[in-house]
């Protein structure tokens, strides 16, 4: 194929989804036992933007999340049905390995939980199981690198031996950060990263989302809109286990078409 079909073939990409297509998710039901979660989910994850994930509480914003890196497998009640895709190939296929998975698609959690283990190590522990440094200049730049990319080289060079749980809330979410960049993941999902934080923590977290932007596809589940507003290019607002409204998130903010998503978005409900 010439280079300029391969391009036009990415720019019909591009234009068909606002964004380079990297997770794909159709008709997804999520069940927990009997209990119905997430109802008939299709929405489309793409590289360049970072996708929010609003709606009110129990709505089902963690549970879909989860889908994404197969973390509901954890969970022996549940059960998802549909099609999620990464780079096209099924994830929740036979010959997919769960543990490269969810490498590839790292997640971040809304309380810090930094192994009781050294900065260096919190880092280190997940290129050495996934092999990636032969020897220790190779590792020690992958935990520079990493913790560069995280925003807290600076604050934790001259301690990388200090135990990681000894940092500040902000600092051990960032470091949480570093570890899942440190296995090179292609989509880093993070579940409310700043609900445990102070405003000036929250806000480091925010430049970061910001700095990560492009490299990593970034869907972050959020109570708060103004942060979805802040920090995100598109937004999908989840209602009772149904996606009710997916789009730019300056349209949906400004401009929503669902009566429910104005409703929430201008405080009616939440
Ligand atoms: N492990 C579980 N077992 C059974 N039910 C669950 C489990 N986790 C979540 N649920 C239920 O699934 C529904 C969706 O929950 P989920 O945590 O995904 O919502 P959420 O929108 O992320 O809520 P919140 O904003 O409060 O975290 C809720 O009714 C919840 O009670």
């Amino acid at each position: 194929m010439t280079e300029t079909s391969l391009n036009d073939r990415a720019d019909k990409q591009q234009a068909a989804h606002g964004g380079t297509l990297k997770m794909t998710a159709r008709d997804v039901d999520v069940f927990y036992g009997t209990k119905q979660a997430i109802k008939n989910v299709s929405i489309d994850v793409t590289q360049e933007n970072v996708t929010a994930f609003i709606g009110p509480s129990g709505c089902g914003k963690s549970t879909f999340l989860r889908t994404l890196n197969r973390m509901n497998d954890t969970v022996a009640s549940a059960r998802v049905t549909g099609d999620i895709t990464l780079d096209g190939k099924d994830i929740y296929g036979a010959d997919m390995d769960v543990v490269q998975l969810r490498a590839r698609v790292g997640m971040v959690f809304q309380k810090p939980n930094p192994f009781p283990k050294s900065i260096y190590e919190n880092v280190a522990y997940g290129p050495r199981i996934h092999g990636l440094a032969s020897a220790k200049p190779d590792m020690d730049a992958i935990v520079e690198k990493s913790l560069r990319r995280a925003g807290l080289w600076e604050e934790v060079k001259d301690r990388l031996t200090d135990s990681g749980t000894a940092l500040s809330g902000g600092q051990q979410q960032r470091l949480c950060i570093a570890r899942a960049i440190a296995v090179d993941p292609e989509v880093i999902l993070m579940d409310e990263p700043c609900s445990a934080l102070d405003p000036i923590a929250t806000a480091k977290i925010e430049e970061l989302i910001h700095e990560l932007r492009g490299r990593y596809a970034i869907v972050i589940v959020t109570h708060n809109m103004q942060q979805a507003a802040r920090v995100s290019q598109k937004t999908a607002f989840f209602h009772l286990g149904t996606l009710v409204e997916y789009g730019d998130t300056s349209d949906i903010f400004t401009n929503p078409r669902q009566t429910r998503t104005k409703d929430y978005i201008t405080g009616r409900y939440g």
